[in-house]
């Protein structure tokens, strides 16, 4: 938060102002803009959900940019200040009733476009904070999927994480088409960035794991190849090729369920079969009848049995718990039940019990009921205890692997303090967990160093946990162990029919080893350094609400760039794009007049006189004109439209001698041109070195052109205001290389211009020379007048013409005489009364006091004269 503080001014940039200006409550709003200019969807959409509006300035883009009428609704954590044509509320976007809320303001409309700017609360590390933001896109994307109408699209902020690929392949299997792109408004600094993913496909059917972050960021990460793996782990299994079992040539397995409660091998069953039915045929078994109803048998458990190939680690250790309940039910004793129950052990349960641990063997009761009764409380109550301080125990030892690999970057914050399990309570399905099969007990998953710490951490929280003795607590692991077991070996066969899980497995594995071997990070300083990047980075603009800016300053609104116009059909970048001059004699690409060439040319960054410019010249794109005769002020050349200054401008061919007479104003279209081609005088060190470059070979023309053609060339400017402009023309244009005698030449051409007086005074000189010329032209006709006429004397000749040059030359230094300007005294019969009376011409009202003085000063200048 500190850093968020401490950047809070810099953080006010250009698009703040804007917003403000242009009343946009943040400025996200131009990211929006600007994502639409590129994708256009909000034209075409008659509904929109904006899904994490606060304070609101997508929607205001939205409604402004959308057709009228269309339905528009936006919801928040925060609340939203109502906007004109549009619904908003307040809710949590991950929540159901939020889903409902939707359901009930769409009715049965289905939205065209979903739009998505969540921002997860800042301030944790890094790593966390990207976490969350995946995760409220995921829970974003969820809803877009139940609220996009086939073909829809949907915008989404991805801040860039490890996770950015796997939710970008999610995308892809939901949307034909998926970009992804930050548009300019989006600070550099930041990690966010956009994906505009449309053609949504609709699907009728999609798993609720897709979705989840727990299963969605684990599948992916698991598709990755690993070629580590290979390294660390290169022998080959042999492959199984035995084909179909003899006399069995279907690949769908079904038995019934009372088949998988009695048997004694449970794992085989659910890794070989499809499917455990309940179907009762007449005069079939009792024991599937009876399994049918019994309380246990619930639909979840159904719906596990009718797919088994589907199953993930949850829900087998669910049908396994199912059947040993199921076996109490019926009768059947495991090993240690048989401990306790002295009487009715018999010699095959003592064999049994010898075999591996989890063996069960059928017992025949004998216990009357009630003892059977209080053995059945006391161990259900065991049991109970037992699975409680287990899952106690796995929701630490979680917690702190999650911790470790999340300092080490190796995964995402998974529900750190939230919940280890699935979102429903379950363990992720996919989550690698190594099990020893023959003996039962579990080994660590995480290794060496890095669960160093967590590991002891994890044997003191379970120590904690415990209630009972140590002997209670291994009897609360023998479930665990039995089933960790069982669905070991399960998971073996798995991999042995299916090389794919096979592949995962070693990658896994390979990757544990890599794990172990490595001991290269500072655990400390690597947190630390994120952190703080990771606070600047998240703490994006967005939150800049200008509502209440007041309260942090940051916070800003935003106004839209002009909507992309189109030319001819085409969109504005196409337009241009087919306004180049290799285009130009191709019929039916957009409009040929639309622009001239002059604009053309200032788009590219060059400022030329269309007219006086020659082709090659257009083409060398490198003079922008300075006449000579122009004094400084044209030198200080403004920048251009695209935000170029110019470089070069064009002479005309005024020789420098003549530059006193050089006054009046050049027609710029009138400009000669030396050779047919234009006089071109050279003004700035970029363009000098780029002229260098031309005339040394080093570039050529249409390297030029090309370079021209740069992301700066086609910007919309229509509608910004002029500070925004001459903030783009200041700071966004290509730099330009300068080599140091290009800038020398120019100091030195800049030199002797200064030296020069300026524009004003050079007209003044020629004017003065002008009018002298003629007063000299006039005495010279009078003087011949004189000299012809034959009364006069030759003295009174010689003094007549005398006289002549006298006033010729007294009148060429003085200025005509103004009309001199009456000063009447306001007051009297001239007071507030317009023109005074008798007063003709000018004259000036002054305050009588004034006037007084005045005459007193000049009374006492006359006899401060007369005293001399
Ligand atoms: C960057 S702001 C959105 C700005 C918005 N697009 C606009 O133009 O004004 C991010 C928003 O995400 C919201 N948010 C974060 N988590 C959310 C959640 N679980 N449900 C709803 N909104 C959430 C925050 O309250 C915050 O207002």
């Amino acid at each position: 938060m500190a850093i968020q503080k401490k950047n809070a001014k810099a953080r006010l940039d250009k698009y703040y102002y804007l917003a403000k200006e242009k009343g946009y409550r943040a400025r996200a709003a131009f990211k929006l803009i600007q994502l639409n200019k590129k994708y256009s969807f909000l034209q075409s959409s008659k509904c929109l959900l904006d899904l994490c509006a606060a304070p609101g300035s997508w929607l205001q883009v939205a409604a402004e940019t959308m057709p009228m009428k269309s339905l528009i609704v936006g919801v928040d954590l925060a609340p939203i200040k109502p906007i004109p044509r549009t619904i908003t509320f307040q809710d949590d976007i991950t929540s159901d009733r939020c889903r409902s809320t939707i359901r009930g303001h769409l009715k049965t409309w289905k939205a065209d476009t979903v739009v998505h700017d969540g921002a997860p609360n800042v301030g944790t590390a890094w790593v966390q904070d990207a976490f969350s933001q995946n995760d409220l896109v995921l829970a974003s994307l969820k809803l877009a999927t139940e609220f996009l109408a086939p073909n829809g699209t949907f915008v989404t902020k991805v801040f860039r994480s490890k996770d950015s690929a796997k939710l970008e392949w999610i995308f892809k299997q939901l949307f034909g088409r998926v970009e992804q792109t930050k548009p300019p408004s989006s600070r550099n600094v930041s990690a966010e960035t956009f994906y505009v993913c449309r053609g949504f496909k609709a699907p009728k059917h999609l798993d609720p794991r897709f979705l989840d972050s727990r299963y969605a960021f684990a599948e992916v990460e698991a598709a990755a190849v690993n070629n580590e793996a290979k390294v660390f782990n290169p022998e080959k299994k042999k492959r199984k090729r035995e084909g179909y079992e003899e006399g069995d040539y279907t690949q769908f397995h079904e038995v019934a369920a009372s088949d998988f409660i009695q048997t004694q091998d449970p794992i085989q069953m659910l890794g070989n079969l499809n499917r455990l039915h309940f179907r009762q045929e007449a005069n079939g078994d009792i024991a599937q009848a009876a399994l049918d109803k019994l309380p246990e048998t619930t639909q979840e458990i159904r719906d596990c049995c009718a797919d088994l190939r589907v199953l993930g680690r949850k829900e087998f250790k669910l049908l396994l718990r199912w059947r040993l309940k199921a076996r109490e039910r019926f009768g059947f004793r495991q090993k240690k039940e048989d401990h306790i129950s002295t009487e009715s052990k018999t010699n095959a349960g003592e064999e049994a019990g010898e075999g591996a641990v989890g063996e069960e063997v059928a017992v025949v009761e004998s216990m009357d009921d009630e003892m059977r009764l209080q053995e059945e409380i006391k161990r259900m109550n065991e049991m109970q205890s037992k699975t409680k301080r287990k899952e106690r125990r796995r929701e630490n030892e979680k917690k702190q692997k999650e911790i470790v690999r999340l300092q080490m970057h190796m995964t995402t914050p998974a529900d750190i303090g939230i919940e280890a399990g699935g979102p429903d309570g379950g363990d992720a399905t996919f989550r690698l967990k190594d099990v020893d099969k023959d003996g039962g007990v579990r080994r660590q998953i995480t290794r060496g160093r890095m669960v160093a710490g967590p590991a002891s951490d994890e044997k003191k929280a379970g120590e904690e946990d415990e209630e009972g003795s140590a002997d209670e607590d291994e009897d609360g692991d023998e479930l665990e162990r039995q089933l960790d077991g069982l669905y070991d070996s399960f998971q073996e066969r798995r991999e042995d029919r299916d090389t794919k899980l096979r592949a995962k497995r070693t990658r896994l594995q390979a990757r544990g080893e890599n794990e172990e071997e490595f001991e290269g990070f500072d655990n400390e300083k690597d947190g630390a350094e994120t952190d703080a990047s990771s606070n600047a980075d998240l703490v994006e603009d967005d939150e800049e609400s200008l509502g209440s800016e007041e309260e942090d300053g940051d916070q800003i609104m935003t106004k839209l760039q002009p909507k992309e116009t189109k030319q001819g059909g085409l969109s504005g970048r196409a337009a241009s794009f087919f306004q180049q001059d290799i285009f130009k004699d191709i019929g039916g690409l957009g409009d040929d007049g639309a622009e001239s060439e002059v604009e053309r040319e200032r788009d590219s960054g060059i400022d030329v006189d269309s007219e006086s410019l020659s082709p090659e010249l257009k083409a060398d794109a490198s003079a922008v004109s300075m006449d000579e005769s122009d004094s400084e002020d044209e030198m200080v050349a403004e920048p251009d439209g695209e935000g170029e200054e110019s470089e070069v401008e064009e002479t005309t061919a005024v020789d420098n001698d003549a530059e006193d007479e050089d006054w009046e104003e050049e027609d710029r279209s009138a400009r000669p041109e030396r050779e047919g081609r234009p006089n071109i005088d050279i003004i700035t060190a970029e363009a000098m070195t780029l002229a260098h470059a031309l005339a040394t070979g080093k570039t050529s023309k249409a390297q030029l052109t090309d370079d021209n053609f740069n992301k700066y060339s086609h910007r919309d400017t229509d509608g910004l205001p002029e500070w925004f402009l001459d903030d783009e023309n200041k700071h966004s244009r290509p730099q330009r290389p300068v080599i140091s005698e290009a800038a020398k030449a120019i100091k030195e051409k800049q030199r002797a211009l200064n030296a020069r007086p300026i524009k004003k005074v050079r007209e003044a000189k020629a004017r003065k020379t002008l009018r002298t010329a003629r007063r000299l032209e006039k005495l010279k006709k009078k003087s011949e007048g004189l000299a012809e006429g034959g009364d006069m004397s030759e003295k009174d000749k010689a003094n007549n013409i005398a006289s002549l040059m006298a006033k010729a030359k007294k009148g060429a230094g003085q200025k005509k005489n103004k009309k001199a300007v009456k000063v009447v005294r306001a007051g009297g019969v001239n007071k507030g009364a317009g023109r005074p009376r008798g007063v003709k011409g000018k004259y000036k009202m002054v305050d009588p006091r004034l006037k007084k003085d005045v005459r007193g000063e000049k009374r006492a200048a006359k006899k401060m004269k007369g005293k001399k």
